[in-house]
């Protein structure tokens, strides 16, 4: 799988921006938004990071590309179909060559925009875990690396919230960005952690994945989730582990906590789990 994923994502990729200058004035804005966001310090000189929400849902999708590829080969995590053309746009405002649309798991409260993005963006890839029996282009599996240019994100399986659930970690290495940042879903968000009343859930399953998975990576390792209900933008593993009003608690606790969290059911469960399925495109699973 390893082999399989690094070739296909590996093979030359088309120049979006047509001169050095645009190149270096792209990087130069880039650099100065940054630093205007007052986002997480720059984990890394080579990472392009941006945090996107989309209101109806509460949810994030993470934009990262490696900006010191001359192709500056870009991911999208969990992008909504409401917000596509705005990624989209985003996308190609700073210069980037999408090459992988991302889902952490199979949403139940808003339809993926995988699919929609690849009707649009020739050659984009779309990917999600094998274990969400889904349909997508790369099915990958835990301790597989999903590479954009020199840099790469890491794959665990972190089941509970559903069965499929995985959290992209940015790579362990010299040249990798540090701190680390994970891309948690909805296995753990901001003091919470994703609910386990539905789609193979499973408290059980969900403590083991967050303390076992999540909560071993170095404490200042930022954590990314896929929502947040509150305001939220981002936390670590250190804060989590003394903070999170849930994972804190030993696993009995939890399952009591879980067992009676009474949420209602996400409003579009019935049409986004099936079109989540395959990419967002509810009835046409030859196109993913
Ligand atoms: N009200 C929303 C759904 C809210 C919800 O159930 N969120 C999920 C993540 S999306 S599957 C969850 O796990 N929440 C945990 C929590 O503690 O809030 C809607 O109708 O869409
Ligand atoms: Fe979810």
């Amino acid at each position: 799988m390893l082999r399989k994923l690094g070739s296909s994502l590996s093979k030359p990729l088309s120049l979006q921006l047509t001169s050095k200058i645009a190149a270096a004035d792209v990087q130069k804005r880039w650099c100065h938004c940054q630093i205007q966001m007052g986002s997480p310090e720059t984990p890394s000189p080579k990472l392009l990071f941006r945090q996107l929400y989309e209101k109806e849902s509460s949810t994030y999708t993470y934009l990262l590309a490696d900006v010191s590829h001359p192709d500056r080969p870009a991911l999208l995590i969990d992008p909504v179909d409401k917000t596509v053309d705005r990624d989209l746009s985003l996308i190609q405002d700073l210069g980037l060559k999408l090459i992988c649309a991302m889902n952490t798991h199979v949403h139940a409260d808003h339809v993926t925009g995988t699919g929609l993005i690849k009707g649009k963006v020739s050659g984009v890839k779309s990917v999600i875990s094998k274990a969400s029996s889904s349909k997508a282009d790369l099915l990958i599996e835990p301790g597989d690396k999903i590479h954009f240019g020199s840099l790469f994100l890491e794959v665990r399986a972190t089941p509970g919230h559903t069965l499929g659930c995985v959290t992209y970690v940015t790579g362990d290495g010299p040249d990798q960005p540090q701190p680390r940042m994970a891309f948690t879903g909805d296995a753990l968000l901001i003091r919470g952690c994703g609910r386990t009343d539905f789609q193979g859930g499973s408290s059980q399953q969900l403590y083991k994945s967050v303390h076992s998975q999540i909560f071993t990576l170095p404490k200042e390792t930022f954590i990314f989730p896929a929502h947040d209900y509150k305001g939220f933008t981002v936390s670590t593993v250190g804060e989590e582990l003394l903070y999170n009003p849930r994972l804190t608690k030993d696993e009995e606790t939890f399952k009591g906590i879980m067992e009676n969290l009474k949420l209602a059911y996400p409003k579009m469960i019935d049409i986004a789990v099936p079109a989540n399925m395959v990419c967002g495109l509810q009835d046409s699973a030859s196109k993913v």
